[in-house]
């Protein structure tokens, strides 16, 4: 039997498969190059609640935010990436530059981002506690990026050859 569809292109076909489960939580991100820190703090995010919902940019969305050498990896393969991860249990797929919109269909309980925002720089923060729910920001795992894994690959240089910080 194959596993269930868990790859959303909308929101609506989010919440006319998925009946609304009990303490919802939604995070977002481009995860093109998934690490240990976003392993950590997904994770950490499904045990905030009973559903971990992740917003996933598309291939252009990364494109406009982090540059045209990115996503190097395509919104399929992120998505099933992130759905390989126990603690991810969707992915739903937005092509804005940001989740606003999504998170305006989804209604979460909880909204999560990593340590390396503020609460004034998360998306959608307002409109989450204005209904009741929280922003919870995870640790930020130190020295975990997609952006410095690209680095590496660009510079030829592995691990044992970095720079000491
Ligand atoms: N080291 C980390 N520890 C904890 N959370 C992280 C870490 N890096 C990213 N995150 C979180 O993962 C989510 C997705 O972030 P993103 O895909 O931009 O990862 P990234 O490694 O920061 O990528 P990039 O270097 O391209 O910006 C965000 O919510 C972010 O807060
Ligand atoms: O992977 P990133 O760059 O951490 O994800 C971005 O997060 C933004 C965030 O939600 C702002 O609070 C979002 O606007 C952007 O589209 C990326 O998902």
């Amino acid at each position: 039997m194959p596993s269930p569809i868990r790859f959303f292109q909308s929101p609506e076909a989010f919440l006319a498969a998925v009946p609304r489960p009990g303490i919802l939580c939604f995070t977002n991100g481009c995860f093109d190059l998934i690490h240990p820190g976003h392993v950590q703090y997904l994770a950490e995010a499904r045990a905030l609640g009973d559903f971990l919902v992740v917003g996933l940019n598309s291939d252009a969305s990364v494109a406009r935010l982090k540059g045209p050498s990115r996503p190097l990896q395509d919104e399929a393969a992120r998505a099933a990436i992130l759905l390989g991860l126990r603690s991810v249990d969707a992915v739903i797929r937005f092509d804005e530059d940001t989740p606003l919109e999504l998170i305006t269909a989804l209604r979460p309980d909880v909204l999560v981002k990593g340590g390396d925002y503020t609460p004034e720089t998360v998306v959608g923060r307002e409109i989450v506690e204005g209904r009741g729910g929280k922003l919870v920001l995870l640790p930020f795992l130190p020295g975990h990026s997609t952006s410095r894994i690209e680095q590496r690959i660009r510079s030829g240089r592995g691990v044992t050859l970095e720079p000491h910080e």
